[in-house]
């Protein structure tokens, strides 16, 4: 079949029949316009079709979907291209893992398109560019040096105006986080950024510049391991920065400028244009990779653009943003329960500890949530329709760490905490962990809420211009639909494993078709062990990938 290319304005403004970024929009919205299935008749809906990947571990990218061309990335580097409406498989592509590898994370969040290719990330940092009719390789480019940098590729990249943008992984190996830019049509590098000053850099004076730990902005983390998102109007994108490396904040005193952060950059050189930093002197591994999701807010009903996060410390952030992409605090609230902050800046948004529960070395801390947070990677969604945020969220968890002084040794944990002992402890009676929570942008309240008593949440979410929610996410491997506005059950389907891969939404000759990759594996299978431990939870999800096309039925 002809294959449409992807421009820089379909991309801008893509087309409701297609999925051609991870979240949809360059907003991050995870929002289709589509209106077929709606709250009233998505009991019907069925499969269509389905398809083993051949891999287990954790499916953690969508499909993306240009036409009649969808693309599935899966771990171990492999992306598969089916017939959108047949499942017919068309091509299949598979980078050898080098010998000896390992990571952290075995996972791919999905690739981008451009042009006529499709561009895939691989854990052991490289950036490939397939031809996307036949899965040629087109060019390749060293992101990152898997063995002398310890890094690891898990993102999708995001394609602005010709380049391609992804960041490496490495936040527990001491890895200085940065992002690279390679033109797409060539592979040719355009810029580098890091996240993490060096001496004389501006942010460079919120690192120790003398003493014990004067190099420890070198390996400080701050790991760019999500996607980012994109004012196509104002050309200005936003990223999330990860956690601190080592995690013991003690280590490298000072505020650590840009870790825990959202960067907004200009895509032509990678210049940081503004920040904000969600908490100072990282020591949770609370990361800040997540990108804010581009909204606009009701100002004296006005329209003004903005941000806003649900991040991993637990709080909910709403920040402006201005035309050249400069970040405002604007206010924040908990929506899960934080034991650190004692309280927050209302003009600066700048939280002061509990220094009992900030781990630090050779000292043991509790705090709640968790070092998974009070969401990890997984997706909100935004839906302009409804006006509200919708959070994948896990709270009744906390986490007891002892702090260390660990040798950073290449491709080994190095976070300063033993990995065998990250005591994960949940609330006494727990009456839930996982869940999801709808937030009014404007109103700045929950409006209504899910919520799992037996299980986490690792699902990503999209919403329909009809008013309806799809997410999986829980260990007894359901994907579910949700009414936008009132969070009623609508339906649900067991798949063969469990989903962490965000669901997507294209239409063909006129019929939708809701589309999720089944793969339970990574953190949230680790999870599941700690609460079998914990809780007597049934250890394990039944593993190995499989992508699922459902529509409605007769
Ligand atoms: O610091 C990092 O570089 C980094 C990378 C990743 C990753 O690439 O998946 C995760 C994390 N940190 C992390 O802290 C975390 O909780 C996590 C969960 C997952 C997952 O896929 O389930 N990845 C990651
Ligand atoms: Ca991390």
């Amino acid at each position: 079949a002809d294959y449409k290319p992807v421009t820089d304005a379909r991309l801008a403004n893509p087309e409701p029949e297609n999925w051609l970024l991870t979240k949809g929009n360059y907003a991050g919205w995870s929002y289709t316009p589509l209106e077929q299935i709606t709250p009233q008749n998505v009991s019907k809906l069925r499969p269509v079709w389905s398809a083993a990947t051949n891999v287990g571990s954790g499916h953690e990218a969508p499909a993306i979907v240009n036409g009649d061309y969808m693309f599935v990335s899966t771990p171990r580097n492999q992306v598969l291209a089916f017939d959108s409406k047949t499942g017919r498989v068309l091509w299949r592509y598979q980078r050898e893992m080098p010998e000896g590898f390992g990571a952290l994370h075995m996972t791919n969040r999905g690739v981008a398109l451009w042009g006529d290719k499709v561009y895939i990330a691989s854990i052991d940092c490289m950036i490939s560019a397939l031809d996307a009719k036949t899965g040629k390789l087109v060019w390749e480019a060293e992101v990152c040096n898997w063995q002398t940098d310890s890094a690891y590729i898990t993102s999708a990249p995001l394609v602005v105006k010709g380049k391609v943008i992804v960041g490496p992984s490495g936040g527990e190996f001491g890895v200085r986080g940065f992002l690279k830019a390679f033109d797409a049509q060539t592979g040719k590098l355009a810029w580098t950024r890091y996240s993490v000053p060096a001496p004389g850099e501006p942010g460079s004076e919120t690192w120790p510049q003398q003493g014990q730990w004067k190099d420890s902005w070198k390996n400080g983390g701050g790991t760019m391991w999500m996607p980012g998102n994109y004012d196509a109007k104002n050309d200005v994108i936003y990223w999330g920065v990860g956690n601190g490396a080592p995690w013991l904040g003690d280590q490298r005193p000072g505020d650590n400028l840009f870790l825990t952060s959202v960067l907004s950059l200009n895509p032509d050189n990678g210049n940081i244009i503004s920040h904000f930093q969600y908490h100072w002197n990282d020591s949770w591994d609370w990361a800040g990779m997540n990108a804010p999701t581009l909204v606009e807010f009701d100002r004296n009903g006005k329209k003004v653009p903005g941000l806003i996060s649900a991040q991993r410390n637990g709080n909910l952030y709403w920040l402006d943003r201005d035309a050249k992409g400069k970040i405002t605090y604007q206010k924040s609230t908990p929506y899960v329960k934080n034991t650190v902050f004692t309280s927050i800046d209302p003009k600066t948004g700048r939280p002061t500890y509990d220094e009992a529960a900030k781990p630090a070395t050779n000292k043991t801390a509790t705090y709640c949530p968790s070092l998974w947070g009070g969401k990890d990677w997984p997706y909100e969604a935004y839906n302009p329709k409804t006006g509200l945020l919708y959070i994948p969220f896990n709270d009744n968890h906390c986490m007891t760490l002892t702090g260390m002084i660990q040798p950073r040794i290449p491709g080994q944990w190095s976070a300063g905490v033993d990995i065998n002992k990250l005591d994960l402890k949940v609330a006494d009676n727990f009456p839930f962990i996982g869940g999801i929570q709808a937030w009014s942008v404007d109103g700045g309240k929950e409006v209504w809420r899910q919520t799992y008593k037996h299980s986490w949440n690792w699902g990503s979410i999209l919403t329909t211009a009809s008013g309806v929610l799809f997410a999986g996410g829980t260990n007894d491997r359901k994907f579910r639909a949700y009414d936008a506005k009132s969070g009623k059950l609508l339906w649900e389907f067991p798949t063969p494993s469990g989903i962490i891969s965000p669901p997507s939404s294209f239409s063909i000759d006129g019929k939708q078709y809701i589309a999720v990759v089944s793969g339970w594996g990574v953190d949230a299978q680790w999870i599941q062990g700690k609460m079998h431990d914990q809780a007597g939870w049934e250890k394990a999800v039944p593993e190995g990938g499989s992508v699922w096309v459902f529509a409605l039925g007769d």
